[in-house]
């Protein structure tokens, strides 16, 4: 056992897992070589350097493209046991269409996941994290129905060629962001027609989760095992005061932004959440619409959807304050005009390099117990979690969150009896953080940009979370301070 009983550290249990998370578009680079097919951020990103704030992309990124050796000896050296990585879809099937495998693309992954096993280190993969092939956007992306079927198609590939290797299985990442930033907002492909698109990106996404499930229930698990399951991204939503008001704004908040995926898997009923269905059908039917801009599931469908999942893969970073909204008439229909909430931060909530994260160990407890009592206690993995701080080597603050968030997240466990089986921080190194580009750093390791071979050098937080992966235990001689985390 990992402890006496004059220990006093904070410890995990034995058979929970800690790792790191990155994702293709983010560290691969070589975005167009050995036959990789253009993606939406390639496109994005080179048709709209002025939308990331320092005119980058992920043409070269991290070069892990070409690291894989180095990379896999770095992750030796954390004494992580699984590291969750994505695929890219169009260096698989450059086109998009399965009707033409690109083998230079398996070849990489395969000798990623070879190196990995060489190391003993699981891995976790991701099957989407933000990257369409661009020919497929061509025809509408994530709002056209058809996508659910080449996803299905794309996820045969990976089962089939990597299925041996490969146990731990996420269909999509955070479909909130790809679907409202990117349908919604200023994301890739940058659609912008928010209240329309967002929602039949997400239609069409829940509908490609419940299908590759289902086959994967069907076709493989007795074949190869293993377990599936989706991330995401849940901020934990407070209301901005204890009036009735705000308290319902908070759970309409929670129902919008997490249970419109959250729900129609993880829930006992399925569908999407009520409130999402009534507000929207409403704001809809007074906008004069025939129909809802919500699309509707066929009763099949909501079988298929309901109970999809082995496990729930959760990303958490931060909290937001909730106050009700006055109904505005007239606006632009959009998520956040059907919402109708106000979201905000508190000033003297510490802040981090990305404007939107700022340091609330205490919502990491109840936005876990929120999902624990709404979702009867799913088998829980954290998939992400982490923090972007100014560059330089000695992250004390970056120490410091993780620890907060790791002592929210053993009092979860602990004292709440939430499900969580493991946590990846969010990232094993700096990568290009979409439209902050590399002006946003959250890597345990340091990347140098400027150097010829993107140098990496292990931070201070490098070193504490090795402490931690291999103890299992929080270090009482690193962090030099603790967020609030009640
Ligand atoms: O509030 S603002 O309007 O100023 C912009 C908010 C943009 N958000 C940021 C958080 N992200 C969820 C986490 O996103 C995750 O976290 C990582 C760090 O961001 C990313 O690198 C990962 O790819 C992603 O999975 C969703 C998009």
């Amino acid at each position: 056992n990992r402890r006496n009983v004059l220990d006093s550290r904070i410890c995990f249990a034995d058979g929970f897992s800690f790792g790191v998370a990155t994702a293709s578009y983010q560290i691969e680079g070589a975005w167009n070589v050995s036959g990789k097919g253009e993606g939406i951020w390639d496109r994005y990103t080179h048709a709209h350097p002025e939308i990331v704030v320092d005119r980058s992309n992920g043409d070269v990124a991290d070069g892990s493209y070409y690291k894989v050796k180095k990379d896999v000896a770095l992750l030796r050296e954390l004494g992580i046991s699984f590291y969750r990585f994505s695929i890219a879809w169009s260096r698989i099937l450059p086109n998009g269409l399965s009707n033409y495998v690109n083998e230079d693309g398996i070849r990489y992954y395969k000798e990623l996941l070879a190196e990995l096993r060489r190391n003993h280190i699981t891995p976790v993969v991701t099957m989407y994290h933000f990257d369409l092939p661009q020919s497929l956007q061509e025809l509408g992306g994530w709002t056209n129905p058809i996508m659910a079927e080449y996803f299905v198609d794309y996820a045969r590939v990976l089962l089939d060629t990597f299925g041996d290797e490969v146990k731990i299985w996420l269909t999509f990442n955070e479909p909130y962001t790809f679907c409202e930033d990117g349908y919604g907002g200023i994301e890739a492909p940058g659609a912008n027609s928010s209240g329309f698109e967002d929602y039949m990106c997400g239609h069409n996404v829940l509908r490609a989760h419940g299908m590759v499930y289902r086959m994967f229930d069907k076709e493989y698990r007795k074949k190869i095992g293993g377990h599936m399951g989706i991330t995401l991204d849940f901020s934990w939503l407070e209301p901005a005061t204890t009036s009735e008001e705000d308290q319902q704004a908070a759970e309409t908040a929670r129902q919008f932004y997490f249970g419109w995926f959250a729900h129609p898997i993880f829930s006992k009923s399925g569908d999407y959440p009520p409130i999402m269905r009534s507000m929207i059908d409403a704001n809809s039917k007074r906008q004069g619409f025939y129909h809802s801009r919500l699309p509707y599931f066929t009763p099949e469908e909501v079988k298929m959807i309901r109970g999809a999942y082995d496990f729930l893969g959760l990303n958490h970073y931060t909290t937001y304050l909730i106050k009700h909204g006055s109904r505005r008439l007239g606006v632009q229909p959009s998520f956040v005009d059907d919402m109708n909430v106000i979201k905000f931060q508190k000033d003297e909530w510490p802040k981090t390099n990305s404007s939107w994260l700022k340091v609330v160990p205490w919502g990491f407890r109840k936005a876990l117990n929120w999902v624990r009592l709404n979702y009867r206690n799913p088998k829980t993995l954290i998939t992400e979690n982490g923090v972007s701080f100014e560059r330089g080597l000695r992250d004390t603050k970056r120490v410091n969150y993780i620890d907060s968030y790791l002592r929210a997240l053993h009092t979860a466990i602990h004292q709440d009896g939430c499900l969580v089986v493991g946590y990846a921080y969010w990232s094993f190194l700096d990568n290009f953080e979409w439209t902050r580009g590399f002006s946003e750093r959250f890597g345990l390791f340091e990347v140098d940009y400027q150097s010829p071979n993107l140098t990496r050098t292990a931070r201070l937080s490098a070193k504490y979370y090795t402490n931690v992966a291999k103890t299992g235990c929080l270090p009482n001689n690193f962090a030099d301070y603790t967020y609030n985390t009640d």
